[in-house]
């Protein structure tokens, strides 16, 4: 098959669990109900965005959040990419994308390889490594469709493992990710049309919803790019899903009429992956 619908899901985040929960629930379905095969989830979709809170919301595989992941996966057929969450496991926090297959198995796990440590003058402090510990991963997983890399947010600007990703097979690539209001508006979009050009797959983000409530105000703007660097579907800052068709055979054409990915000199560089955690 070489054609899917994928819907993004760009939900507000309070800080109530429960909501959270029954909200990703609501919009699983519905997207389920549009014809959907592949649902994809927000950064910390459970939980606020912010340091203060991983601890209080993190949970261990299997938790509440991806037992619902898993059932909601299973009953609906769905392929679930489920955002991210703080997964609690021995004495370390990470922040954690747990992949459903649809018959509810679980069939990746990306932890975030680049933490978050950025100070803009005027603008954002934000330290996730005072809490969390970092994934080492490179994840690629197969489904029906084709095999899909998945990274989290600021992993997105780190060209060598998107590349990695690429030269695994992925031809997806999934985001969840929560920029902000100091970097959105400048990185969001060019990074996502970047990284789909640089390895001619189509390119996912998937935000939340900005909560002006929060401490921290999300870009939103959920994305799905295609390879050819066009952006197919995008969301504003409020809470929706965004839907598009993934079409394989675009992947192929372009990648046979423009073949960057052949075209590399590895007699000159070289980008590869030092030692190889499998993702679950
Ligand atoms: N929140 C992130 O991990 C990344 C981000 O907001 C940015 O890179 O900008």
């Amino acid at each position: 098959m070489s054609n899917f619908k994928i819907a993004v899901c760009q939900m507000l985040i309070t800080n109530h669990k429960r909501d959270n929960l029954k909200k990703a629930e609501a919009f699983i379905r519905e997207a389920a109900a549009a014809g959907s095969q592949w649902v994809v989830l927000p950064e910390m979709f459970n939980c606020p965005y912010d340091n203060k809170y991983f601890p209080e919301f993190a949970e261990a595989f299997p938790g509440a959040t991806t037992t619902l992941l898993s059932d909601l996966a299973k009953e609906l057929e769905l392929f679930i990419i489920g955002g991210s969450i703080p997964e609690h496991c021995e004495d370390k926090i990470y922040n954690t994308s747990f992949i459903f297959d649809s018959q509810g198995r679980l069939t990746g796990k990306h932890r975030k390889v680049h933490l978050f440590d950025i100070d803009v003058a005027g603008g954002i402090r934000f330290q996730e490594s005072e809490i969390l510990s970092p994934g080492k991963s490179v994840t690629v997983v197969k489904t029906p469709q084709c095999p899909v890399g998945v990274a989290i947010c600021y992993d997105m600007r780190f060209p060598e493992l998107m590349r990695l990703m690429a030269l695994e097979g992925a031809k997806v690539i999934v985001i969840p990710a929560a920029f902000n209001m100091t970097t959105g508006p400048g990185h969001w979009e060019l990074l996502a049309r970047t990284r789909a050009l640089d390895n001619q797959v189509y390119f996912v983000t998937a935000s939340p919803a900005r909560n002006l409530e929060a401490s921290y105000h999300a870009y939103g703007h959920s994305m799905i790019v295609n390879p050819w660097g066009t952006v197919v579907a995008q969301a504003d800052e409020k809470e929706g899903i965004v839907y598009a068709e993934v079409d394989l055979g675009l992947v192929e054409k372009v990648r046979r009429e423009l073949p960057l990915l052949m075209h590399r000199r590895e007699d000159i560089y070289e980008v590869r992956k030092k030692g190889w955690e499998y993702s679950i």
